[in-house]
């Protein structure tokens, strides 16, 4: 007899990144993954089932004709799994002030996000265009959705607020914080790797193309980096972080008045490809020997230092840094310099540890314990599935 299989698809604003699991005795193991890359053309879909590897071409179109890429997914990658699928579970990045946990698709609920678009409008609609194409396409399977903003839910009322009119706030111009089910995932991996750290304060820093870092007590969020939208706290990729709205002021009245424009200046211009000039992509930046190229990545690492120092003071101390995601797992240099800029706080890297692949990196003599522990999203997406539909 096969197992039944659920498939995650984790839709970010550039990729989308697919997790297989096959459903055994209530619990939902990674078999496989897959992405798709849509800076590329042609679309691949690129995947592998066990040790097995495929790739394939897909002809539909990024937007008119989404739901030809979804078919073509599908169609290629249920000949592949292991069963019969089950359901299909998505990372939705805004919940907005509507959704607190996960929670299975129908109509209403799907409505419910549709509205949130606003609030997240480059990663909102991607997800979105996943969901309706399945529905599309197998309209008897359930599907999931797992929010960004869920984790941060217990943060308190006065961390949550933008020093703006009230009736702003309770109309949902309010801090909410992204990245959720990746310091889910943290937080639980730090139970298993240090369970007295993990009860303790942690800030774990997600730095991937979109990066925020998260204050934690005893595994429950307490303060984020990133805001009401994807684009405060550091910078990143290719957006600014934190921004004066006085800049923002001044390049409107200089002419930059369409509020799309502006969107694709701050999501797409800004960052380490707007410092730099060069890319956003810090393996292009630590190997380019430009000046512009390592004041990108010293702006980088300052802020990320400076928002350590603004979260720690939220938690009231600092027990351990976990660094996570791409730039967290794979850039010891990355790491090396955020922690030198944190020495006054008595925090002391080990640069052995560090640049090999152990995941505690911390000097003995060091105030707080340093981790590198390998994100994963897909993991809670699934768990969080799994709940719904056992
Ligand atoms: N080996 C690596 N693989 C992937 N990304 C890496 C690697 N080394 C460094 N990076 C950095 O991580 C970034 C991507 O991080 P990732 O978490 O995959 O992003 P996202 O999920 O937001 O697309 C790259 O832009 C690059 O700066
Ligand atoms: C919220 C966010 O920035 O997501 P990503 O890192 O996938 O761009
Ligand atoms: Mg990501």
């Amino acid at each position: 007899m096969t197992d039944d299989v659920l498939l995650t698809f984790n839709a970010g604003s550039s990729t989308l990144k697919i997790g297989i699991f096959e459903l055994k005795s209530g619990l939902a193991r990674n078999v496989g993954r897959g992405k798709i890359d849509f800076d590329q053309s042609p679309l691949k879909l690129r995947y592998s089932v066990g040790q097995d590897r495929y790739e394939k071409t897909v002809k539909g179109d990024n937007d008119a004709n989404f739901v030809a890429v979804i078919s073509e997914t599908l169609e290629h990658m249920l000949a592949h799994l292991p069963g019969r699928l089950r359901a299909v579970a998505h990372r939705v990045v805004h919940g907005g002030m509507v959704f607190h946990e996960a929670t299975l698709l129908d109509d209403a609920a799907i409505g419910r996000i549709e509205a949130l678009v606003p609030l997240a409008p480059l990663h909102q609609p991607q997800a979105l265009r996943v969901i309706r194409s399945i529905e599309t396409l197998r309209p008897e399977v359930r599907q999931v959705a797992s929010f960004d903003t869920a984790f941060h839910s217990s943060q308190a009322d006065v961390v949550r607020r933008l020093a703006i009119p009230r009736g702003m706030h309770d109309d949902g111009v309010r801090r909410y914080g992204f990245h959720g089910l990746s310091y889910k995932y943290i937080a639980s991996r730090l139970r298993k790797i240090d369970p007295a750290v993990a009860g303790g304060k942690v800030i774990a820093c997600h730095l991937g193309s979109g990066a925020s870092l998260c204050a934690m007590e005893n595994g429950i969020s307490r303060d984020t980096s990133m805001g009401f939208s994807a684009l405060d706290g550091i910078p990143m990729a290719t957006r600014p972080g934190w921004l004066d709205p006085g800049a923002l002021l001044y390049l409107m009245r200089r002419g930059m008045r369409q509020p799309e424009t502006i969107e694709d200046f701050l999501y797409h211009e800004c960052g380490l490809l707007g410092v730099s000039g060069i890319s956003g992509d810090t393996r292009v930046l630590l190997e380019d020997k430009r000046p512009e190229a390592e004041e990108a990545i010293d702006l980088f690492c300052l802020r990320i230092a400076g928002e350590i120092g603004r979260l720690s003071m939220t938690i009231g101390g600092l027990d351990a840094l976990v660094f996570t995601a791409g730039i967290g797992e794979n850039q010891p240099q990355i790491r090396t310099r955020v922690a030198k800029r944190l020495q006054w706080l008595g925090i002391e890297i080990d640069e052995d540890a560090n640049g090999s692949s152990l995941t505690s990196i911390n000097a003995a003599s060091s105030n707080a314990k340093l981790f590198v522990i390998p994100t994963d999203e897909e993991q809670v997406i699934a768990d969080e599935a799994m709940a719904l539909i056992m």
